[in-house]
């Protein structure tokens, strides 16, 4: 994360560390907590490593310090990732992790609310990205969660800030012309989230972006509710 600050124990409770246990364990991406037993996160996490049995899911975690050999961890049984999904800028950056057990739901583990398909084109004006990402852009992996407050933007306008690629209604842009606040390296996977009257709503996913919070080049996010059919017909 560019340009935040230091999140609070149990501000974020949907977040989750994913990490990969080879020799070494590091993190890799960020995920939501939306049930007792699934995560969603993005697809290109999986691209070098899809065997299960080597993810461990953090939750309930401020620093990544606290994590260590003796830190309790989810397994995760099934990943699935979109059949669409090819690269992150093509979009249908969205895989869904199935934990191997029912998490229990505390102050500092609880799922954050989908948005439904109607509540696609909302506007919210209350929205932040949360990770450990590089703070710039040749940076490392942070210890304590990071958070930045990110406007929203149209497609139109992202589009023509991205005028190589095609945005589409399946993705959502946020960040500042100006640059200076963006998610970065590490972050993917994690949550853009929104607050609506009091409630939060899981309304994008970090997928990619053009350097991390240079001037008009914002950051891109699968756009969760254009997904909510493709999300619940796999988790029920
Ligand atoms: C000790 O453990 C470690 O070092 N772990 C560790 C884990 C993961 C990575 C890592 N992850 C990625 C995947 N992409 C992202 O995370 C953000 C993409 C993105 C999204 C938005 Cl919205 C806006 C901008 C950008 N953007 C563009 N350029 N850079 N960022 N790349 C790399 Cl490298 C590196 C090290």
């Amino acid at each position: 994360i560019i340009g935040g600050t230091d999140s609070s124990p149990g501000e974020w409770p949907w977040q989750v560390s994913l990490h990969v246990k080879l020799s070494r364990r590091r993190h890799l991406c960020g995920g939501s907590i939306i049930s007792n037993q699934w995560i969603l996160t993005a697809a290109h996490c999986f691209m070098s490593v899809q065997n299960p049995n080597i993810w461990r899911v953090y939750a309930g975690v401020l620093k990544q310090s606290e994590i260590n050999e003796d830190t309790p961890f989810f397994r995760v049984e099934e990943i699935i990732i979109h059949p669409q999904y090819n690269s992150a800028q093509t979009g249908y950056d969205i895989a869904l992790l199935k934990l191997d057990k029912a998490m229990n739901f505390t102050d500092l583990q609880l799922p954050i609310c989908l948005p439904s398909k109607e509540e696609a084109s909302m506007l919210y004006t209350d929205c932040w990205v949360i990770g450990w990402g590089y703070r710039k852009e040749r940076g490392r992996v942070e210890d304590i969660l990071q958070k930045v407050t990110v406007p929203l933007m149209s497609k139109e306008e992202c589009q023509a800030r991205y005028r190589k690629r095609r945005i589409d209604d399946k993705e959502i842009c946020a960040g500042y012309d100006e640059g200076g606040k963006d998610a970065c390296k590490g972050d993917s996977g994690g949550p853009l989230s929104c607050r609506h009257e009091e409630v939060w709503y899981l309304v994008g996913i970090t997928s990619w972006g053009e350097g991390c919070a240079r001037p008009r080049q914002p950051g891109v996010y699968t756009n969760v509710a254009e997904f909510s059919d493709w999300i619940l017909e796999k988790t029920t």
